[in-house]
């Protein structure tokens, strides 16, 4: 309890520069507010938007920048008005830091749509100080953006839930798609969409994955449970499954057709956009008015569709496949990534990385 008597100085690891290399950095967090959490960071896990954020490609970046947004760590202190949470508990942080709390998506507990959403990091604090993610020691995070991690979940398993997991949840729940018996598409294999996968599974859904070559089939159907295995550079059997798909959940990364995939779809179906692609994309009118079908895109989820995904994975026993890295790997952990080696989410275990003790690298 209590506020500490001074600003705290950290150790992140960040990137200084578009070529996205991280190393360590130190800053000063802000003091502990009435209604803050200090949170020790135990593991954080990589996402495909660390490399979109920490190598501009979104033109937004700014530096130096301290990624990581699928934090758990253990709370150390909180501020006199925290009432949620307690020193010693395991909690978790997700992409969104802060709100308006007074437009119609906060008001509706969607508050990832605010127009006024704080991130995590890339972005500016509320005392204008920059925000920066969970490849650190330690975060400073407004209760109302903090979720705890239930008994029954290993923190390391919980990190990808924080993004990925919530990430495909969200859009089934809110199309009421969570019906057993639906067909759905996972299309790109990779940390949000093997968490599809597990998720759609657990619906009761007949799962097909979209992948862009062979190399995942058996690893889809006898690892991960899927149903189905379509290689979207095989046209054949692309065709063969035409009009078979209740939803899509897209999470390619990078500019590709939306044809192919449409067609895939029944009438009504859905293409739900996951990826943060910042060139456009292209389709043909009827591909849609000729079955009714829908594109749409979702981002993440709130904090109470967090704390569902985080209960729906103990319940149905989820587990999500990762690989835990020490920070030292960080860098090599995230040119895997971008070259679609790994299977299927690199976890940092940040609190065994001694990460305040590495020397600070000089800013290029
Ligand atoms: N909307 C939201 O709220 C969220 C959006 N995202 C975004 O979703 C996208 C996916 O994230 P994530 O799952 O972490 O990424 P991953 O890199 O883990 O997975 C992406 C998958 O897409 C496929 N892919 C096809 N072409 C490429 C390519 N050129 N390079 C890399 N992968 C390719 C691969 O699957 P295969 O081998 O099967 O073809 C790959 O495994 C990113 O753009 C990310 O920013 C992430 C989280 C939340
Ligand atoms: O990984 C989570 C964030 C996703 C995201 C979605 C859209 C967008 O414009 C971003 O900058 C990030
Ligand atoms: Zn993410
Ligand atoms: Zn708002």
């Amino acid at each position: 309890m209590g506020s500490l008597a001074s600003e705290k100085t950290v150790v992140g690891w960040a990137a200084r520069d578009d070529t996205g290399h991280l190393s360590p950095y130190s800053y000063t967090l802000r003091k502990t507010g009435p209604e803050d959490v200090v949170v020790k960071v135990m593991y954080c896990g990589i996402c495909h938007t660390d490399i979109h954020q920490a190598k501009n490609h979104l033109g937004a970046s700014n530096y130096p920048m301290v990624p990581g947004h699928e934090v758990v760590g253990e709370v150390v202190e909180v501020g006199p008005e925290v009432t949620k949470y307690r020193a010693g508990e395991v909690v978790g942080v997700g992409v969104i830091v802060g709100c308006c709390r007074e437009c119609r998506p906060c008001k509706a507990n969607v508050e990832q749509y605010c127009n006024k959403r704080i991130w995590s990091y890339n972005d500016v604090y509320t005392d204008g100080r920059p925000t920066q993610g969970g490849f650190s020691s330690t975060m400073v995070v407004d209760q109302k953006f903090v979720v705890r991690i239930p008994a029954g979940l290993a923190p390391e398993q919980a990190a990808p839930l924080l993004c990925a997991g919530v990430t495909v949840y969200s859009p089934l729940k809110h199309y009421g798609l969570m019906a057993p018996g639906l067909r759905g598409g996972i299309l790109g294999l990779g940390g949000v969409g093997h968490m599809g996968v597990k998720v759609a599974k657990s619906m009761g859904h007949h799962v097909t994955v979209i992948s862009s070559s062979w190399k995942k089939r058996a690893e889809a159907m006898d690892d991960l449970g899927a149903d189905a295995y379509l290689n979207s550079t095989d046209s054949n059997g692309m065709a063969a499954a035409a009009d078979s798909l209740d939803y899509i959940i897209d999470t390619v990364p990078v500019h590709h057709p939306l044809e192919p995939h449409l067609a895939l779809l029944k009438m009504d179906g859905k293409l739900i956009l996951m990826g943060v692609i910042n060139q456009p994309l292209s389709f043909i009118s009827p591909m849609v008015m000729l079955g009714r079908k829908s594109i749409t895109g979702s981002f993440i989820g709130s904090i109470a569709e967090t704390e569902e995904v985080l209960q729906f994975c103990v319940d149905k026993g989820l587990t999500s496949q990762i690989e835990v890295v020490k920070m030292g790997y960080v860098n090599q952990a995230l040119e895997r990534l971008e070259r679609n080696d790994v299977r299927y989410r690199f976890v940092v275990d940040v609190a065994g990385s001694n990460i305040d003790d590495a020397p600070e690298q000089p800013a290029n």
